[in-house]
């Protein structure tokens, strides 16, 4: 079991970059003419307004409320780290934010409230209500999150659903239900034992005994130990309606003998020896965050036959709230909910445990890259299960609307279904595969510029990533100080740096580099500087020895002058079939530009080349190509001498019989939009193109640039092909993610 490792400045890095935080607003309407801020805006908002005051439910087709949720927190319990106020808990709420968007498409605020009295909360939380569909209350500590989330579910006509107490029991329930189908075991028949009597710890022992666990059976820990009948310390209503009779009074002594230990607690809570303690078959649920009450390595070493889970995503088994409550809101507001009541919550945990006793298909567990079947390490769904988004809303939803907390009912569930598949991103699974087979393939990874403090942390994720050995050309001494300057001190250790002027391979490099280059001009001299001297050239003779797998180069020059100096080594030219293809990726969507790299001005038979190499990428990408030659005539009118070359390039296609569609040449909105499409009956794309190519590298290169800058699109590439090694490139202005995506790129390349 591969445990990735995340650096507190991985950690700052990621939150610190491109912007500060974690999500931005967007604005979904146009907002450019005087037109639309009269309509936005004073006057036409006016209308809108009127029309809810009116008929307030109208909020929910006029106004962003129904598919907004507030993440309140006052930052009193996070995670596992206790009160550290409503400042600090700022990254989880923008965090569970993010999930709320990632996995349902719920857009969702993060609001942190600087009090610990609940009675501001509530009022603040009941001041807000109308703008949001929902609200989720976030790591607010026992036992005030109770009276808090009880009043505001009184007072409110929207759902308010502490994640904390319902979000945990839900996937502790799912969870629990297949760990004892595994061990065969029945929950009323199981003692169960549960450290931590707070938020979780109270609903998922509620939530527990309404399945069928036996009071009597049960056994709730808290920081004094047992919580019996008659304990006077440290006590509240709550706890009390949980107390055992029971002569144990420590945790240890509680475990002996256990089936079940579920820990919302803290770090560390749990000792190899309790763990042995514990009935055969044992199930353990060490569900504190960030780190466990025990790790699955702790458990393993000592016993073989525990089913363990635990809160995180880098072990098998997360058991977390994420599985839980973007899919619950989702349901909920799609239904337009009032509350969401228990019958959603065991809905949810049913459908849950269900999917994940399902087959599961080949691109969830080649994105995870292990085989996931249901078993001891695999009981619960992974959260980037892209089945998820259209299994568990409707579950939720159709409990809604049988227990009347629906304001408007779905009609039509299977159309229900197509639209949440609609909400998936499907770039986020392309790039989530791309990893997956990078991990797969293990590649030895040359990073030619080690002198780059980007490149090096790149090279340093990739190792840590468990993607394969980074391998970095540089100094070692300058390679040191840049990894301690970027925090990463400890990461000297664990790259392979390989200095070119001390290699013993040089000399077999320099002999096979005068071979190539000694007709075109290049003396013994001229080739011992490219060889020992330039770094490009250096890990290009590297890869071509097979001293590594692939490289990765780009990051400090100009594309176009690396091109220069990896074509010493490889045939990497216009002639030599070489492709640059670069993927957009916008709103869901991705589209393929082409070349935009490599071929200055190609003619139609450089462009039918270009077409086929940017559907290999396609389908490396995952995606069926359909090649779109764009111009800015479409069949044949404008007529322009200009064009002719895009007009005649699919004829050469289809002399070829190639195997993909394609079709032009045409605008750039005939390609991308089935409405302008419809204009041309006869057009041979059965969809939107998804791979545009243009007729020469500037029209490539500006269409690339303006969507990176004027829209804000995720660009990766220009993916190079066509060379006989993988050699990717990526730009001068890469982020530390860029680079790391074109290695995976490479990556996936090596055979
Ligand atoms: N995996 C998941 O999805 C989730 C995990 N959690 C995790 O559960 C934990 C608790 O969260 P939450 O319920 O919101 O927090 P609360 O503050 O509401 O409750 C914490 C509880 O843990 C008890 N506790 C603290 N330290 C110990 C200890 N050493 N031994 C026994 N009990 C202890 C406290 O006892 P006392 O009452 O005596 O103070 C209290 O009852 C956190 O680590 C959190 O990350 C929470 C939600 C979801
Ligand atoms: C996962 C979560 O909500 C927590 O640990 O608090
Ligand atoms: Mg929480």
């Amino acid at each position: 079991m591969s445990k990735s490792r995340i650096s507190r400045e991985d950690a700052l890095a990621f939150h610190l970059e491109p912007s500060p935080g974690k999500f931005e607003i967007k604005a979904t309407v146009p907002m450019t003419t005087q037109r639309d801020l009269s309509l936005a805006y004073s006057p036409g908002v006016a209308v809108p307004c009127e029309e809810i005051a009116q008929t307030p439910e109208t909020a929910y087709d006029y106004t962003n409320k129904g598919n907004l949720v507030a993440v309140v927190s006052n930052g009193t319990a996070v995670l596992g780290l206790g009160n550290l106020g409503a400042l600090a808990s700022k990254p989880v709420m923008e965090g569970k934010s993010v999930l709320f968007k990632r996995f349902a498409d719920v857009n969702s605020i993060d609001i942190e409230l600087d009090t610990e009295d609940p009675e501001e909360i509530i009022k603040a939380v009941k001041l807000m209500a109308p703008t949001f569909g929902g609200i989720n209350l976030e790591d607010i500590k026992a036992p005030e999150c109770f009276i808090i989330e009880q009043r505001l579910k009184e007072d409110c006509d929207i759902p308010v659903f502490h994640d904390d107490q319902h979000g945990t029991a839900v996937i502790c329930a799912a969870g629990l239900i297949n760990a004892l189908h595994i061990s065969g075991k029945k929950i009323e028949d199981c003692k169960i034992v549960l450290n931590g009597a707070g938020a979780a710890g109270i609903a998922c022992l509620e939530l527990l005994k309404a399945m069928g666990a036996r009071h009597d059976n049960c056994i709730m820990c808290d920081t004094k130990g047992v919580i019996y009948q008659g304990r006077k310390e440290g006590m509240n209503q709550w706890k009390s309606a949980h107390a055992a009779t029971t002569d144990a009074r420590t945790l240890p002594e509680a475990m002996d003998g256990a089936d079940v230990f579920l820990g919302v607690s803290v770090k560390g809570a749990v000792t190899q020896d309790m763990v042995k303690s514990m009935a055969p078959n044992a199930v353990i649920f060490a569900m504190a965050n960030p780190d466990p009450e025990v790790t699955p390595e702790e458990v393993h070493e000592v016993r073989e036959d525990v089913i363990v889970a635990t809160g995180r995503s880098d072990y098998p088994n997360q058991v977390n709230n994420v599985l839980g409550f973007p899919y619950l809101f989702r349901g909920a507001l799609d239904i337009h909910a009032r509350a969401i009541n228990d019958e959603m919550k065991i809905a949810c945990a049913e459908a849950l445990a269900k999917l994940a006793r399902e087959d599961v298909p080949d691109e969830v567990a080649m994105a995870y890259g292990r085989a996931l079947t249901f078993g001891r390490d695999y009981i619960i769904p992974t959260p980037f299960d892209p089945r998820l988004i259209y299994m568990i809303p409707p579950a939720v939803a159709q409990a809604g609307m049988e227990t009347g907390a629906a304001r408007r009912p779905i009609v039509d569930m299977d159309g229900y279904e197509q639209t949440l598949k609609a909400r998936l991103d499907p770039t986020a699974s392309i790039l989530r595969a791309l990893h997956a087979r990078a991990k797969n393939a293990q590649a030895r990874m040359i990073f030619a510029e080690g002198d780059d403090p980007r490149v090096l942390r790149a090279a340093v994720a990739y190792q840590r990533s468990s993607l394969g050995e980074a391998i970095v050309v540089g100094r070692e001494a300058d390679v040191k100080a840049k990894l301690e300057a970027a925090g990463l001190g400890d990461a000297v250790e664990e790259l392979k740096v390989v200095n070119a002027a001390k290699t013993e391979y040089l000399g077999e490099y320099k002999d096979f580099l005068y071979s190539r280059l000694q007709r075109k001009g290049m003396d013994q001299q001229d080739v011992h500087r490219l060889a020992a001297r330039d770094r490009h050239v250096f890990a290009a003779l590297m890869l071509a020895h097979g001293h590594g797998d692939a490289m990765i180069t780009g990051a400090t020059r100009k594309s176009a002058h690396v091109m220069e100096l990896i074509n010493h080594v490889f045939d990497a030219g216009p002639k030599d079939g070489a492709v640059g293809t670069t993927a957009v990726l916008m709103n869901g969507r991705i589209v393929l530009i082409a070349d935009t790299l490599v071929q200055e001005w190609p003619d139609e038979n450089d462009l039918a080349d270009i077409a086929e190499r940017s559907a290999e990428v396609a389908r490396d990408l995952g995606l069926e190509p359909r090649v779109a030659f764009v111009s800015f005539s479409t069949f044949g009118y404008p007529v322009s001498e200009r064009a002719e070359k895009m007009h005649l390039a699919p004829k050469v296609l289809e002399k070829r019989g190639v195997d993909f569609e394609f079709e032009g040449e045409m605008t750039v909105d005939v390609a991308l939009n089935a409405r302008a499409r419809a204009h041309y009956p006869f057009a041979r794309l059965t969809d939107n193109a998804n791979i545009l190519v243009v007729p020469a590298r500037h029209s490539a290169s500006i269409s690339v640039k303006l969507m990176q800058e004027m829209a804000g699109a995720t660009v990766i590439g220009p993916i190079l092909s066509g060379v006989d090694k993988p050699v990717q490139l990526c730009s001068t202005g890469s982020t530390v993610n860029d680079i790391l995506n074109m290695a995976v790129m490479a990556a996936c390349k090596v055979k």
